[in-house]
């Protein structure tokens, strides 16, 4: 029995990059040797173990052959016999497919080092159809990667497109996909990822709410990069940029689904692309089983967003709706996710990436002003039920009057900003 370091940790180590997770592949041994030495198996189906110790991923070497649609359609090979350089040609990139020995000897029959060292993302053989999850893979990993210089080879790129065009991906569970999808809009180039689904045809597979984007105008005084598309990657590099979290990537993605929608006529406006979004966002959030927390901002920013960008010039009445609509006085998280959307939003447009977003200060300061009226005076004077209600939110107005007044006097003029 041979054991192996494979896969991410060694491509890793040779980008000089922290490793984070190492996977084994273990050589001329059989399940049952693997289980009496007290090694855990992953699942069923699969020849994957976890050391007894460490917890580390132990996978038998094995080779995979397709036999029907869809990941339930796998068969695997797994024997003694697999040696080490079956295993590694059955991966997915050749950066991927390189192995080291307990001695650090770097076993590498698919040249991974030279591909690594002039960054290019290859796939190693036509085996990377077996799987079209590694379609997502792909530009997953250009998204991590983008910032060292790598790009996806010409004919790895070729075959992405075949695999979108044959289908393939509509197969991949909704489970699997969330999780590349997920992963790639934390990396710090997830505008690199929906470009690369993009360029391959499988965003129009995947995510076609989101492809329909991209040829659609917007008016240039607001949008100097005009493509809707476009906007939407500049938004998430400003996400990226500013560290934000999957819950405000996500809605961010998913903000502007609307303007997919507009009739050419009326291109460059898009008038109530808001509302004409939601059902949208909302079919996108149950395609991809996303989280109850994604899909509920998702939807608070894709209706809401413009409010943000207006906030300066709301009626206090509105101010007060909005704030009541956001619950901000139970969930003051959420609001801060909503303007840090509305921020980015902002922000992703051509040479105003270091605008000012005075908005967003001027929405906490309205928060903290409805939330520091207090019931109890209310409650003093007896009042409770609906009528407490009714005197909590008379207060609250009065106090966003105050605000308003305070912090931008009578006359101020608000910014231009849609
Ligand atoms: N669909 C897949 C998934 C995984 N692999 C192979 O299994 C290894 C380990 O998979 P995983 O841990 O998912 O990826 P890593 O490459 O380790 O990358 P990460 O840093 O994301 O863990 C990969 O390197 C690749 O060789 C593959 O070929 N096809
Ligand atoms: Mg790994």
């Amino acid at each position: 029995m041979r054991i192996y370091k494979v896969g991410g940790a060694v491509r890793d180590r040779l980008l000089g990059r922290p490793v984070s997770e190492v996977d084994w592949v273990v050589v001329g041994a059989s399940a049952e040797e693997l289980l009496a030495l007290g090694y855990r198996p992953v699942g069923a189906d699969f020849p994957v173990f976890l050391h007894p110790r460490t917890g580390e991923e132990y996978a038998l070497a094995r080779t995979e052959r397709k036999s029907g649609r869809g990941y339930g359609g796998f068969t695997f090979h797994a024997s003694p016999e697999v040696t080490l350089e079956e295993d590694l040609l059955r991966r997915d990139l050749t950066i991927n497919a390189m192995a080291e020995d307990e001695q650090g000897r770097l076993i590498d029959p698919c040249h991974g080092r030279r591909d690594l060292e002039q960054r290019w993302l290859r796939h190693v053989s036509p085996a990377f159809a077996e799987d079209p999850l590694r379609v997502l893979r792909v530009a997953r990993f250009a998204a991590r990667y983008a910032p060292l210089g790598f790009r996806v080879a010409p004919e790895t790129r070729a075959l992405m497109r075949q695999l979108a065009e044959s289908g393939e991906l509509q197969a991949l569970t909704a489970e699997r996909s969330w999780k590349e999808i997920s992963r790639a809009l934390l990396e710090p180039r997830p505008d690199v990822f929906i470009r690369t689904l993009r360029d391959c045809g499988a965003l129009h597979e995947l995510l076609p709410e989101i492809d329909a984007l991209f040829g659609v105008p917007q008016p240039a005084a607001h949008h100097p990069e005009i493509d809707t598309g476009e906007h939407l990657l500049a938004v998430l590099r400003q996400c990226a940029e500013h560290g934000q979290p999957l819950v405000v990537r996500w809605a961010c993605l998913l903000h502007d689904l609307g303007k997919g929608t507009t009739p050419a006529e009326e291109w460059p406006r898009h008038i109530a692309h808001e509302r004409k979004g939601l059902k949208l966002i909302r079919a996108v959030n149950t395609r991809c089983k996303a989280p109850r927390d994604c899909q509920e901002l998702s939807l608070l920013v894709g209706e809401y967003h413009s409010h943000c960008h207006r906030a300066l010039e709301l009626r206090p009445a509105t101010l007060l709706e909005l704030l009541q609509r956001f619950d901000v006085y139970r969930r003051p998280q959420r609001f801060e996710e909503f303007i840090a959307a509305c921020e980015m939003d902002a922000r992703g447009r051509l040479g105003l990436e270091r605008r000012d977003y005075p908005q967003a200060g001027y929405l906490r300061g309205a928060a903290a002003a409805a939330r520091a009226v207090a019931v109890q005076p209310l409650l003093e004077k007896g009042l409770a039920g609906a009528a407490l209600g009714e005197a909590l939110k008379r207060e609250r107005l009065r106090a966003l009057k105050a605000y308003k007044s305070d912090v931008l006097g009578e006359r101020a003029e608000p910014p231009e900003t849609s």
